[in-house]
C-alpha cells in the first residue's frame, strides 16, 4: 500500500450527509492539471476572503488538499491517477471541489473525471449558464440566455464502455452482433471500434426529477428534455419518454393538445412549468436563435458535454462556465472548461469557472451571504473592465490582468 499524503487539518469538522453544516467544515480539494496549479489557489483566496468578509470568523473553511491526476502520480506512483485515499476522502468528507484533469485523446487512461462521477455516483452534472453584464458575447442580446443544465452523469457512450477496432474485444462482438443479433448495418466490420451506450430507466429517471425539483424550488417556467430520440430510439428516445412519464406520474404534469409536451402548477409558487422536448440539432440552433425560450434543460450525458461548452460561448466562453457534480449523498464542484495546456502555469487564465463553481458550493452549503459577494464582486471587476485575456481581448478599453490579479480584483471588490 502506497504512504499516505493527505494532510488532515488540525481544526474544522466533517460535512455528515443529512446533519447540519458545520461552521468550520473540512472541504477536500483536488489542484488539477494544466492551469489547475494557476486556478486553484486563486479560488480558494477569492472564497476565503468572500467567507471572511460575509460572517466576520464565525464561519471557516477548512481546506484540506487531496491528489488527483498528475500530481497523484508524482506523489504516490506513476500509475497512481487517482488513489484510493483520495476517493475515501471525497467520500468521508462528502463536499469537494476539483480543477479539470487530462484525459489524452485515442489511447492512454480512461477519464480521471467520469470516473470520479461513477464511482461517487454523482447522477446529476449541473451547469448553469447565465450572463454577466459587460462580458463579450457573440450574440445581439446574451443577457436572454439564463439555462440550467442537468447532464447524466453516469451513464451513456460518454462512459467509455468500447473496444478499439481489430482488437479481439471488437471482433468478438460484432461477431455476437452478426452471428446472434441479425445485425447486418455494421459498414465495415473488419476495421470497427464499438462503443456502448447505456441508457436506463432508473438513470433518466432520477436526473430528470433533478431537474424538475431544481425547476420547482427555484420557480423556472419550463424544462426542456434534449435528445437526440428519433435516431437512437432506445437510449435517447427513451430517455424522453421516462422523462415524460416522470413529469406526468410523479409531478402531475397534464399533456397539453394531447401531448407529449405537458405542464404543471409549480406547488411552491403556483406558476405554471411546461415540460418540453426537442431534438439535440435543431436545439442548438435554437438556443442561438431564441434562447429566452429554454430554462431548464435535461439531457444524457454526451449531449450535455456538448450543450455546456456551446451555452458558455453564448455568455462569454468557458472562462466562466461553473458547474456541480452531484449524488444524493455527494457533492463535487468543477468548472466546464478542461485543462488549457497551453496556458498551463503562465498566471493567465481565467479562473471565473472555479470560483463560481465554489460559488455554488457555498449555496449547497447554505452559506448564502457569501455566495452573494462572490457574485457582487465579479459583477464589479468585471463592470470596472478589470478582465482576463479571453474578455480582454474582444473588449474595448478593459484592463487585462493575470489570473491572480483577476482573484484579488474580486477580493479588493468585497
Ligand atoms: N472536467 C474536466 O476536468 C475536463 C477536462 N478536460 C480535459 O482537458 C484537456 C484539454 O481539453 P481542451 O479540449 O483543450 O479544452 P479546454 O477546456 O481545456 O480548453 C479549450 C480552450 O478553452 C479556453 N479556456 C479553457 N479554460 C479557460 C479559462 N479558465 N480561461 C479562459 N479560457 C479558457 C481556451 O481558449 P483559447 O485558446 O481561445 O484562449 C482553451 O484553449 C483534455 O485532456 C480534456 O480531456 C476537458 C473538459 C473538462
Ligand atoms: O473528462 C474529460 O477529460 C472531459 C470531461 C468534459 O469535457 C466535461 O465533463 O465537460
Ligand atoms: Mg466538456
Amino acid at each position: 500500500m502506497s504512504a499516505s499524503h493527505i494532510k488532515v487539518p488540525a481544526a474544522g469538522s466533517k460535512i455528515v450527509p443529512g446533519q447540519p453544516i458545520p461552521d468550520e467544515p473540512i472541504i477536500p480539494y483536488i489542484e488539477g492539471d494544466g492551469i489547475g496549479v494557476d486556478i486553484t489557489p486563486v479560488m480558494l483566496k477569492v472564497i476565503d476572503a468572500a467567507v471572511d468578509k460575509a460572517y466576520g470568523g464565525r464561519k471557516k473553511i477548512h481546506w484540506m488538499e487531496v491528489f488527483a491526476g498528475e500530481k497523484a502520480t508524482r506523489l504516490y506512483g506513476p500509475d497512481e491517477w487517482l488513489p484510493k485515499e483520495t476517493f475515501d476522502a471525497l467520500k468521508e468528507y462528502a463536499v469537494s471541489i476539483k480543477g479539470p484533469m487530462t484525459t489524452p485523446v485515442g489511447g492512454g487512461i480512461r477519464s480521471l473525471n467520469v470516473a470520479l462521477r461513477q464511482e461517487l455516483d454523482l447522477y446529476q452534472c449541473v451547469r448553469p449558464v447565465r450572463y454577466f453584464n459587460g462580458v463579450p458575447s457573440p450574440l445581439r442580446d446574451p443577457s436572454k440566455v439564463d439555462m440550467v443544465i442537468f447532464r447524466e452523469n453516469t451513464e451513456d457512450i460518454y462512459a467509455g464502455i468500447e473496444w478499439a477496432a481489430e482488437s479481439e474485444g471488437a471482433k468478438k462482438l460484432i461477431r455476437f452482433l452478426q452471428e446472434e443479433m441479425g445485425v447486418k448495418k455494421i459498414r465495415f466490420p473488419a476495421t470497427s471500434g464499438i462503443g456502448i451506450k447505456p441508457v436506463s430507466r432508473e438513470g433518466s429517471s432520477r436526473l430528470f426529477r433533478a431537474a424538475m425539483q431544481y425547476a420547482i424550488d427555484n420557480d423556472r417556467r419550463n424544462v426542456t428534455i434534449v435528445h437526440k430520440g428519433n435516431i437512437m430510439k432506445f437510449t435517447e428516445g427513451a430517455f424522453r419518454d421516462w422523462a415524460y412519464e416522470v413529469a406526468q406520474q410523479e409531478f402531475g404534469a397534464e399533456p397539453i393538445d394531447g401531448g407529449p409536451w405537458c405542464r404543471f402548477k409549480n406547488p411552491k409558487s403556483g406558476r405554471e412549468i411546461i415540460v418540453k422536448d426537442a431534438i439535440a440539432d435543431a436545439f442548438l440552433q435554437q438556443i442561438l436563435l431564441r434562447p429566452a425560450e429554454y430554462d431548464v434543460i435535461a439531457c444524457c450525458n454526451l449531449n450535455g458535454d456538448y450543450i455546456s461548452d456551446a451555452l458558455a460561448a453564448q455568455v462569454g466562453g468557458i472562462g466562466i462556465a461553473p458547474g456541480a457534480n452531484i449524488s444524493d449523498k455527494y457533492a463535487c464542484f468543477e468548472a466546464t472548461h478542461g485543462t488549457a495546456p497551453k496556458y498551463a502555469g503562465q498566471d493567465k487564465v481565467n479562473p471565473g469557472s472555479l470560483i463560481l463553481s465554489a460559488e455554488m458550493m457555498l449555496r449547497h452549503l447554505g452559506w448564502k451571504e457569501a455566495a452573494d459577494r462572490v457574485i457582487k464582486s465579479m459583477e464589479d471587476a468585471i463592470g470596472d473592465k478589470v478582465v482576463t485575456y479571453d474578455f480582454a481581448r474582444l473588449m474595448e478599453g478593459a484592463t487585462e490582468v493575470s489570473c491572480s490579479a483577476f482573484g484579488d480584483a474580486m477580493i479588493a471588490r468585497m
